[in-house]
């Protein structure tokens, strides 16, 4: 039985610092049980609002050991490293470099690859050599960041399509509707298996989908990708802003 998910809502102006809190102290456990934080980032502009909040010198130096920081990826857009719609491209201005965060902690995925189904499976053959586990058992990360599409779509899982569907692969290639059409995703087995799943949500234009992924009504609410991330035996917080919280039903907020 999927345990209900843990619903938190910040006023808007504070919300990436609030949620940068709580990722050191997701990764300060993780490091204290394991030896290591396994942290698989999404893209996009809300988290990279968590990110230039993690990154800011004050606080990061002291809270957080971002030298016992594995940096994985939950999707990238089948571009280059360089190409502004790179995921790791934004992550690496956002984080990396300030951070200063040696190479050799960042596993991205090779989205310039013009093969992107080879590039699926050398990623999902470096996430094993990186957890440490070989077939069939499925890699456990400690932390994945996801984000959320106006349509429910998460990572590069997008409604309707094949990719909500596989069942072997941990990486697989999504095809998006807007945008960079070819994307390398996590499949929902490896981010179901994560330890905790944090999605970012913020403005009011994700409040409609807000709605319908924490409050379904219909089957077609519940075949969202986002609703189908349901992690087992881990754990599920939703990270929304007051306004992507707005059309949330009194009885789905925290009391
Ligand atoms: O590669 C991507 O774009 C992300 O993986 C995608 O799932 C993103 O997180 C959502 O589309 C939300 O993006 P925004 O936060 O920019 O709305």
């Amino acid at each position: 039985m999927t345990m209900r998910p843990d619903i938190r809502i910040s006023p808007d102006a504070g919300w990436a610092d609030a949620t940068a809190i709580l990722l050191r102290e997701l990764g300060r456990q993780a490091i204290r049980l394991r030896g290591r934080f396994l942290l698989a980032l999404s893209g996009g502009s809300t988290p990279q609002r968590l990110y230039q909040a993690l990154a800011q010198p004050a606080k990061s130096q002291t809270e957080m050991d971002w030298h016992r920081t594995v940096f994985l990826f939950g999707d990238e857009r089948c571009v280059s490293p360089d190409h502004p719609d790179s995921n790791y491209g934004m992550a690496r201005a956002s984080l990396f470099a300030p951070l200063d965060i040696p190479p050799g902690h960042v596993h991205r995925m090779s989205g310039e690859n013009p093969d992107p189904r080879a590039a699926a499976d050398e990623y999902e053959r470096s996430l094993r050599t990186v957890v440490g586990c070989t077939e069939p058992e499925i890699p456990s990360l400690d932390l994945v960041l996801l984000g959320l599409g106006e349509d429910g779509h998460t990572a590069s899982l997008f409604p309707g399509t094949t990719t909500l569907l596989e069942s072997h692969r941990l990486v697989t290639v999504g095809r998006s509707p807007k945008g960079i059409p070819l994307r390398l995703t996590l499949t929902l087995g490896v981010i179901n298996r994560a330890s905790v799943i944090l999605f970012l949500v913020t403005g009011s234009t994700k409040a409609q989908i807000v709605r319908r992924i924490l409050a379904p009504q219909t089957a077609a609410d519940r075949a969202l990708p986002a609703a189908l991330v349901t992690p087992e035996p881990g754990h599920l917080i939703w990270m929304l802003d007051q306004a992507a919280a707005s059309e949330l039903p009194s009885h789905n907020k925290p009391t």
